[in-house]
């Protein structure tokens, strides 16, 4: 069995693969943490021959977690970000220092589409442009949903905010504070996403298809103008293709791949970003 990790800022998410069948088998996430401590929440080691990780949380707990799995698994491949792997040529100016997340789900996104952007939405709301022909150009990262809306709580004395409470689609103005602070975060959360991949498109010349993975995904694909797809897999994608490791990945198959939509024409993306420029 293959254990996947993708340690991510708030939550540390986990599955379970089968080495012969690419099958997976089990999945959970726990809070990112101090230390992997095996638990109820955690799979029984027992079972695993290897483990791939990614993380972008604290290095202190990435090493932790890895010299307390040494002991009991001989394959730990730790991911991390490179100049260039698998036809993709990394962006920036120090390639090391792009998050591993990022990196894997640019890696992904170009194995799936041969040029794409791809925005994660966890933590932070990072987004990556690839070139066909796997150029990445870097990216933007702005503060994810839970994190606008801490900042306001940290920063101001009377906004009450609710980090569990979603939002979806194109939200009106909040009557009481607590819709306020979400339906204002959402909408910058949306017309960013919305406003970046637009000019991307113009400045490239071209309509990129565009993937959405990360926790909120879901409820910011609700306010997505543009086609996409969803990918909640895509880091994990990521990590089986630098390490593949079943039948299924050395053939070049990621699980839980999406279908595509056709992207908008970019004469679509053009008179969207036209009719922006004039308000
Ligand atoms: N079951 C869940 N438990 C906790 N957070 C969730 C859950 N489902 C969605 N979320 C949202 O997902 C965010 C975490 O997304 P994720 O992509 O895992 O982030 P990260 O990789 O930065 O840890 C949380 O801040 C929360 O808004
Ligand atoms: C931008 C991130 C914090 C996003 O992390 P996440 O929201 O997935 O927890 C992470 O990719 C990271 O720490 N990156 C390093 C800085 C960079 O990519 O430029
Ligand atoms: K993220």
């Amino acid at each position: 069995m293959i254990l996947d990790l993708d340690i991510g800022n708030t939550l540390s998410k986990w599955r379970l693969k089968d080495r012969g069948t690419s099958e997976i088998r089990s999945r959970g996430a726990v809070w990112t943490r101090e230390q992997w401590r095996p638990g109820a929440d955690i799979p029984d080691l027992g079972v695993i021959t290897a483990i791939r990780i990614s993380n972008v949380a604290r290095n202190e707990v990435l090493e932790r977690t890895v010299s307390l799995l040494k002991r009991r698994v001989s394959t730990i491949h730790v991911a991390r970000s490179g100049r260039e792997a698998l036809g993709v040529t990394n962006g920036y100016e120090e390639p090391g220092r792009l998050g591993v997340d990022r990196w894997l789900g640019s890696l992904a996104g170009y194995q799936l589409t041969g040029g794409c952007m791809v925005v994660d939405c966890g933590s932070a709301i990072t987004m990556d442009i690839v070139l066909p022909g796997g150029r990445h150009l870097g990216g933007y990262i702005l503060p994810g949903l839970r994190l606008m809306k801490e900042s306001l709580q940290l920063g101001t004395r009377r906004v009450a905010i609710d980090p569990e409470v979603e939002s979806g689609g194109l939200p009106g103005p909040g009557r009481n504070t607590i819709d306020a602070v979400n339906h204002g975060v959402y909408l910058a959360a949306i017309s960013a996403i919305n406003r970046i991949y637009s000019e991307t498109c113009d400045r490239e010349d071209m309509a990129l298809p565009l993937l959405l993975t990360g926790g909120d995904a879901r409820v910011v694909s609700r306010g997505v103008g543009p086609p996409h797809a969803l990918w909640p897999d895509m880091v994990y994608a990521g990590l089986e293709a630098l390490f593949p490791l079943t039948p299924a990945e050395r053939a070049g198959r990621l699980s839980g791949a999406p279908l595509l939509p056709e992207p908008a024409s970019l004469e679509r993306i053009r008179a969207g970003l036209a009719f922006n420029s004039l308000l």
